[in-house]
């Protein structure tokens, strides 16, 4: 079939690798496109990203020596816009994942109805081994040498695993410097996910964990005949994102069964209360972690992942549920919080055994619709009050949602492909009218 994604892959000169997260990501991303009928053309424009990245640059340390770092920007597609997508500060960062990441950018800023394409970009570090100094110098440095390939009507990064507001504070005061742009010119606007007091927006510090509840809000009770108030759930990764779905989900009176981070996993003492989402997340400030949280008892990854919950939520990295995950997992329903939490393997075993899946796609892009909320607020020097930024959200996420949903009935398939036929038919339409391609 010249238009399988097997296919469209071996012609771009892909060895099959089932591992590799790249070609987990964009062999899904054309499925959809396969059952869209979408021409091939398009497939391939798909297929690869229309700008890889790669900058080596050096950092002093606090000791006076210097260390090589390396750090990518991968430029998927920006038919919708300028590319946007975050920035990760990961001791496993590497090129594929990059990648696979900026086209779910494409992806989503496209579902969520934004003029905005796709991008993502991160350094090989492990953050938590640098000092605040060096990491401000990690980020200046990085910033520079990136160059022109960011900008505001061009590039705009924002905040991922490993980096924060304060990292991109950094960020756009580098740029700002180094193009003579002023702060409320557009040179704010070359970052989104800044603190507040320099040109954040109100909302985006907890815009991906609560699009990802006004989903839960919206889609899960139906789906397992049950108010909030009653459910209960699970969550792997408990910094901005996981945190955030905690703290937003304490407030519906749903209750947190067990959490693992990358310091452990952990239980309540006491099962009816459960765990305290909100001072859990004021612990993992202070802390770095989940592990030893009073009024927790410390559990094994087998005891997390096989705790009973109607909900679960992955809110760490790629892949962590693969086949293993997947048959252990004791829930009902999914909500992928993290990019590309699941791999294909790991989809297939959820799929026998029932489990469904509210697709990363759908739930994570409040993150990004509020990045470009602020965006717009940077160039119409304009600020957003956080009543009108969560109302916002919710048009975009309810719109997003019912774009999945009227896209599984049409074309009777999951929900993640549906997610990715939404997206990419929007994405042909723009194709189509700029006359780029029939
Ligand atoms: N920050 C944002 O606005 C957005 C983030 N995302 C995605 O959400 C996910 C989480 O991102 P953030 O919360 O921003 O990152 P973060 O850096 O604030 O938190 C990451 C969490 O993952 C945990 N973790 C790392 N390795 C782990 C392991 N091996 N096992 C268990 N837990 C582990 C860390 O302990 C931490 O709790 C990522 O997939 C990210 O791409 C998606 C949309 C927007
Ligand atoms: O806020 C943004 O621009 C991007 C957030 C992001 O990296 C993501 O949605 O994965």
């Amino acid at each position: 079939m010249p238009n399988s994604p097997a296919r469209i892959l071996a012609d771009l000169g892909f060895r099959y690798d089932p591992a590799n997260v790249y070609q987990q990501v964009i062999t899904q991303v054309l499925e959809a496109g396969h059952r869209l009928n979408l021409p091939r053309h398009l497939q391939l424009i798909m297929a690869e990203p229309k700008s890889e990245v790669m900058v080596h640059f050096p950092v002093e340390m606090d000791d006076g020596s210097f260390k090589l770092f390396k750090g990518y920007r991968v430029q998927h597609n920006n038919i919708l816009g300028p590319y946007k997508g975050g920035i990760r500060y990961h001791h496993g960062v590497s090129l594929d994942h990059v990648k696979a990441l900026s086209v779910l950018m494409t992806m989503k800023c496209s579902l969520a109805g934004l003029p905005l394409g796709g991008g993502k970009g991160g350094v090989q570090v492990n953050p938590r081994e640098l000092s605040q100094d060096e990491l401000m110098r990690l980020t200046r440095r990085f910033t520079a040498a990136l160059g022109d390939n960011i900008g505001p009507n061009h590039d705009i990064p924002a905040p991922d695993v490993g980096t924060n507001a304060q990292v991109m504070a950094w960020m756009a005061d580098t740029y700002i410097n180094f193009n003579n742009a002023t702060h409320h010119g557009s040179g704010a606007a070359v970052v989104t996910g800044k603190p507040v007091a320099f040109g954040g927006s109100v909302g985006r510090e907890k815009a991906t964990g609560q699009g990802v509840v006004y989903v839960i809000e919206d889609l899960l009770p139906e789906m397992i005949s049950k108010p909030l108030a009653d459910t209960t759930y699970s969550v792997v990764g408990y910094g901005n994102v996981g945190s955030w779905t905690g703290k937003l989900m304490a407030a519906h009176g749903s209750k947190l069964l067990a959490v693992m981070d990358h310091t452990g996993a952990i239980a309540p003492n006491d099962v009816a209360e459960g765990l305290d989402a909100i001072a859990l997340a004021d612990y993992v400030t202070e802390t770095g972690g989940v592990a030893n949280f009073p009024g927790s008892k410390p559990i094994s990854e087998e005891a997390f992942y096989t705790t009973k919950v109607d909900l679960f939520v992955p809110a760490a990295l790629e892949q962590m549920i693969g086949t293993k995950e997947a048959q252990m997992l004791n829930c009902r329903v999914i909500a992928e919080a993290a990019n590309a939490p699941t791999t294909p393997e790991g989809e297939k075993v959820l799929a026998e055994r029932g489990i469904d899946v509210l697709p990363a796609i759908l739930c994570n892009c409040g993150g990004v619709v509020v990045s470009y909320f602020e965006w717009m607020q940077n160039r119409q020097s304009e600020i957003w009050e956080l009543d009108r930024v969560d109302a916002e959200l919710r048009k975009h996420m309810r719109s997003a949602a019912a774009k999945v949903l009227a896209a599984r009935t049409e074309l009777d398939c999951d929900m993640r492909t549906a997610a990715f036929a939404a997206a990419l038919k929007h994405v042909a339409e723009v194709y189509r009218l700029r006359g780029i391609f029939p």
